[in-house]
């Protein structure tokens, strides 16, 4: 479980983040739902570190890591993967996975290759194609992998979806939710899309002006456009 509880950050004198307190529950996709420029990326940031923590607790488990710096974060099995996909454009897709990885032991990258490539069995006819060859969906899939394949405890993601074809939208929404339950990991994605969402839970949590403002189920947001306009700015 990752617990964040007052979280409050921002930018020097600049507060964003006001205080959110939110479990992220292990084995579940939790959603972060909100337009742009609410505090979504901030508090993504916050957690793995890239940002100080101004008040308040980030804790993983029985584990605080709010005082701790990015590495130890994610020694502490914290992973992230940001907005835009941020793979090595220069390497393979396996020369990715392998970076990613490079700090564990040699004889584990076997097992942990194989478990990877069955989760996300479109990368495996590509594993030495360059990343840089790849589709927006497939780098977005190698990032999840790349992120995955650490074997973390918590999954953060950066809106997923973005720019991404919907068919692969959907194939992406389902390879996480799975991988949130075979793996029991906690895993919280900042989204806006609503068909995604609607694929990987069942009520979302609602960030304004960097507070959490409601928690609402996908079916009621999706079938009431008073409330989009309100929270997605649609
Ligand atoms: N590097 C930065 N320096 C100063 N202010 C920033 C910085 N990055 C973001 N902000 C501000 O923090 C607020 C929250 O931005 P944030 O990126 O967290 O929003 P978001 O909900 O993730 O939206 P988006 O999807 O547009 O990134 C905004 O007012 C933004 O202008």
């Amino acid at each position: 479980m990752l617990t964040l509880s007052d979280v409050r950050s921002g930018y020097g004198s600049t507060t964003v983040l006001h205080g959110v307190t939110l479990e992220v529950a292990a084995g579940e996709t939790t959603v972060l739902l909100g337009r742009n420029g609410v505090g979504k990326s901030t508090l993504l940031r916050t957690i793995i570190g890239r940002l100080p923590l101004t008040r308040g607790s980030i804790s993983l488990g029985d584990r605080e890591l709010g005082g701790l710096p990015p590495h130890e974060r994610a020694r502490a099995g914290l992973a992230y993967v940001p907005q835009g996909r941020d793979i090595f454009p220069g390497l393979s897709v396996l020369e990715n996975l392998r970076v990613a990885v490079a700090g564990t032991r040699r004889r584990e990258w076997p097992a942990r290759l194989e478990r990877t490539l069955e989760e996300f069995p479109q990368l495996k006819p590509k594993v030495n194609a360059g990343g840089r060859s790849l589709s927006g969906g497939q780098q977005q899939i190698l990032a999840i992998a790349r992120a995955l394949i650490t074997d973390p405890r918590a999954l953060l993601l950066d809106e997923p979806s973005e720019g991404i074809q919907p068919s692969i939208v959907v194939d992406i929404a389902g390879m996480l939710v799975a991988a949130a339950r075979e793996r029991g990991i906690a895993v919280l994605v900042a989204e806006q899309n609503l068909d995604f969402v609607g694929r990987v839970c069942a009520s979302v949590n609602v960030i304004d002006k960097g507070t959490l403002v409601d928690r609402v189920a996908v079916g009621d947001l999706m079938t009431n456009e008073d409330l989009q306009h309100e929270y997605l700015g649609v």
